[in-house]
C-alpha cells in the first residue's frame, strides 16, 4: 500500500507528479476557511505533510498517528514545537542554503530603498509632484562607506555582508550566538556585544531565527541605544521585534528609517501605523520569492520528504 502525503502549498506539476508516483497524494494550494476541515481531516492519516506558512500546531500532529517526517518548504521552523518533535521521535526537515542569495538580494534591497528613499519619491513621481529639481527634503543617505550591523551572522547574514564588504565598502559589526571565523577572515567582520553594535551601527540588520529566546529581543530598550540616524532592517520573523516600540521608535525620531519583510501579524493588517510613515518600506515577506529560489525549495523540499517516507537519509533535518 502506498504511504499517504499531505501537501499544503502550491508546487510545480512536476514535482506533484513525482509524488502521485509514489504516494497518495491530498493536496491543497492553500489552507483557507473554505478547506481547513478537509486538511485537519487528511492529516489524520497521513505519513508526510509538506507545505509552509500556516501553523502546524501539536493538536495537528496528535491526530496523525502514522505521521513520520513533516517537511517545510522555508528555513525557518518557528512554525512548529521543535520539543514536540524529539519528544515524539518525528523529523522535521526544512530547506536551508538554496534561498540564501535571494534573500540577501531583498536584503539589499530594503537598506538600499530605506536609505535612498526609493519608494517614497518612486510614489512622488508617480502623483505628479516632480515639477523641478528635488531639492534636499528628498535627500537620502549614503550607503557605501558606512557601518552595517548584522544581528546573525548565519548563512543568510553572511551573504548580505558579503555584499556589504564587496560591493558597498561597509564596515561590518556582527553578534552572533557564536564567533564566525570565516566571515571575520573574509569581511573583516568584528564581533561585538549587542549593546555595542546596536550603539554604533548605521544600518541594524536582523537575520535569525524566531525562537523562545530571539522573540521581542529587540524593544523599546534597543532602539534607544541605536544612532537616531539609524536605519533598522527586520527580513527575519517579525516577532523577533517588539513591534509597537518600533513604530514608536519611527514615530519620535529615535531612528531615521525601517525596512522591513516581515511582521508580527501577517498579512499586516491595513490599519498598522507603519503604512502611515513615510520613513517605512513594507515588503509582503517577498524573502525568498524569485522563480528560480522557490523552485529549488520546493524541490529540497520533496528531497526531504521522499527521504524520510523510503527510510533513507533526509538531506536537511531541522529535528
Ligand atoms: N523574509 C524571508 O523570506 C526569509 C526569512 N528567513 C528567516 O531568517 C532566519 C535565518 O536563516 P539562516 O541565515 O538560514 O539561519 P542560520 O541558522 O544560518 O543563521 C542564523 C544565525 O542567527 C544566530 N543567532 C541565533 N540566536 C541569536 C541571538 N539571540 N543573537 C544573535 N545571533 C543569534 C545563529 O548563531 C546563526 O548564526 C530563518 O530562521 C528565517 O526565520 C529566512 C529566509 C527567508
Ligand atoms: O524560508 C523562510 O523561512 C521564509 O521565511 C520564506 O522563504
Amino acid at each position: 500500500m502506498k504511504q499517504r502525503v499531505v501537501v499544503y502549498k502550491k508546487l510545480p506539476d512536476e514535482l506533484m507528479q513525482s509524488l502521485r508516483e509514489e504516494f497518495e497524494v491530498t493536496a491543497f494550494d492553500r489552507i483557507d476557511d473554505s478547506n481547513r476541515a478537509a486538511f485537519l481531516d487528511a492529516i489524520k492519516s497521513a505519513h508526510g505533510i509538506l507545505g509552509s506558512t500556516i501553523r502546524i500546531t501539536n493538536e495537528m500532529l496528535d491526530s496523525a498517528p502514522d505521521l513520520k517526517i513533516a517537511s517545510t518548504v522555508s528555513v525557518g521552523v518557528d512554525q512548529f514545537d521543535l520539543d514536540y518533535f524529539r519528544r515524539r521521535g518525528l523529523m522535521l526537515a526544512h530547506t536551508p542554503g538554496v534561498l540564501n542569495e535571494a534573500t540577501a538580494d531583498t536584503i539589499f534591497s530594503l537598506i538600499l530603498a530605506s536609505a535612498r528613499r526609493i519608494v517614497e519619491l518612486a510614489e512622488y513621481v508617480k502623483a505628479g509632484k516632480w515639477t523641478g529639481s528635488i531639492g534636499e527634503a528628498q535627500f537620502g543617505v549614503n550607503v557605501h562607506g558606512k557601518t552595517l550591523g548584522m544581528i546573525g551572522m548565519g548563512r543568510i547574514g553572511s551573504a548580505v555582508a558579503r555584499r556589504a564588504h564587496h560591493g558597498f565598502g561597509m564596515r561590518i559589526l556582527y553578534n552572533n550566538t557564536r564567533p564566525n571565523p570565516g566571515a571575520e577572515a573574509e569581511l573583516k567582520a568584528t564581533f561585538l556585544p549587542r549593546d555595542e553594535l546596536l550603539a554604533q551601527a548605521d544600518f541594524v540588520c536582523l537575520m535569525l531565527p524566531l525562537t523562545s529566546q530571539t522573540e521581542k529581543l529587540i524593544g523599546a530598550r534597543e532602539f534607544k541605544l541605536m544612532k537616531r540616524s539609524a536605519i533598522f532592517i527586520n527580513a527575519s520573523r517579525g516577532r523577533i521585534v517588539d513591534e509597537a516600540a518600533l513604530i514608536k521608535a519611527l514615530q519620535e525620531g529615535e531612528i531615521h528609517a525601517a525596512g522591513l519583510d516581515v511582521f508580527e501579524q501577517e498579512p499586516l493588517p491595513v490599519d498598522s501605523p507603519l503604512l502611515q510613515l513615510s520613513n517605512v518600506v513594507a515588503l509582503p515577506h517577498i524573502g525568498s520569492a524569485t522563480h528560480e529560489t522557490r523552485q529549488a525549495m520546493a524541490e529540497l523540499a520533496v528531497q526531504n520528504l521522499v527521504a524520510g517516507l523510503r527510510g533513507q537519509p533526509v538531506p536537511h533535518l531541522a529535528v
